[in-house]
């Protein structure tokens, strides 16, 4: 049977940010030797229908503002909107490349390169397609004190996945992604392959924005 999950808070630092100012809290955990982070707006704690997003790392996408994919909106959306309520939390899991690490994502990148999809190219490097769960990510919201959340996300597997764990998800808050050629038949994937819940309009663009481009996702 798996260990027991042992969670530790290191050290919070104050961020000042273009939307204002963030605590930033690192932990360390017994399962894997990352430094999962969770950054802070307002008074979390005992509160309900706290606005959550639980990102995962994407080093292309949050840094250097990949169009491959709409992790760095994401995270810059999820930023605006905790900003807006003035209360939120943004857990930042170091699971890059949906957990295969940054080396064999852009492996799949060059096989997307090729013509796969995101699923097969995962596939044909031997990982599953999504390697991610979200056992550090509940473990934080408890010790902030979270007690109910409004999710930002359009992963129907990830509010499952939290709330098997006990955490209680009262509402989702989708993510709208802008579309351009580099990323349309992306998510497209995302919504055929792994049940992502992006609205009909967005189905929609992609399909013209994919057929305009002479891209088969
Ligand atoms: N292996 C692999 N990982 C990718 C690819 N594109 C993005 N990622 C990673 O996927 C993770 C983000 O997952 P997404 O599928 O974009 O979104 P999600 O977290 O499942 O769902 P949302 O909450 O709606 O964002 C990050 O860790 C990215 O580094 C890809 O083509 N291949
Ligand atoms: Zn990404």
């Amino acid at each position: 049977m798996e260990e027991p999950l042992i969670l530790n808070q290191i050290v919070c630092a104050r961020v000042p940010t273009a939307v204002g100012e963030f605590q930033l809290c690192l932990y360390t955990n017994n399962r894997d030797d990352k430094e999962h982070l969770a950054l802070i707006r307002g008074d979390v704690f005992g509160k309900e229908n706290v606005p959550v997003r639980i990102h995962s790392e994407c080093f292309t996408g949050d840094v250097l503002g990949s169009r491959r994919c709409d992790c760095g909106e994401q995270l810059h959306h999820a930023m605006e909107y905790i900003a807006l309520e003035d209360c939120g939390v943004i857990v930042y899991l170091r699971q890059e490349g949906r957990g295969i690490g940054l080396m064999e994502k852009l492996r799949a990148y060059n096989l997307q390169d090729q013509g796969m999809d995101t699923v097969d190219a995962n596939l044909a490097l031997g990982h599953p397609e999504d390697q991610r769960e979200y056992s550090v990510a509940a473990a934080i919201l408890k010790d902030l004190g979270v007690r109910s959340v409004r999710l930002l996300t359009n992963n129907p597997d990830k509010i499952a996945d939290l709330e098997s764990r006990g955490i209680r998800v009262v509402e989702r808050i989708p993510l709208i992604p802008t579309i351009y050629p580099d990323n349309a038949a992306y998510l497209m994937t995302k919504i055929k392959r792994m049940n992502h819940l992006l609205d009909a309009e967005v189905l929609q663009f992609v399909h013209s924005e994919s057929n305009r481009n002479g891209n088969h996702p």
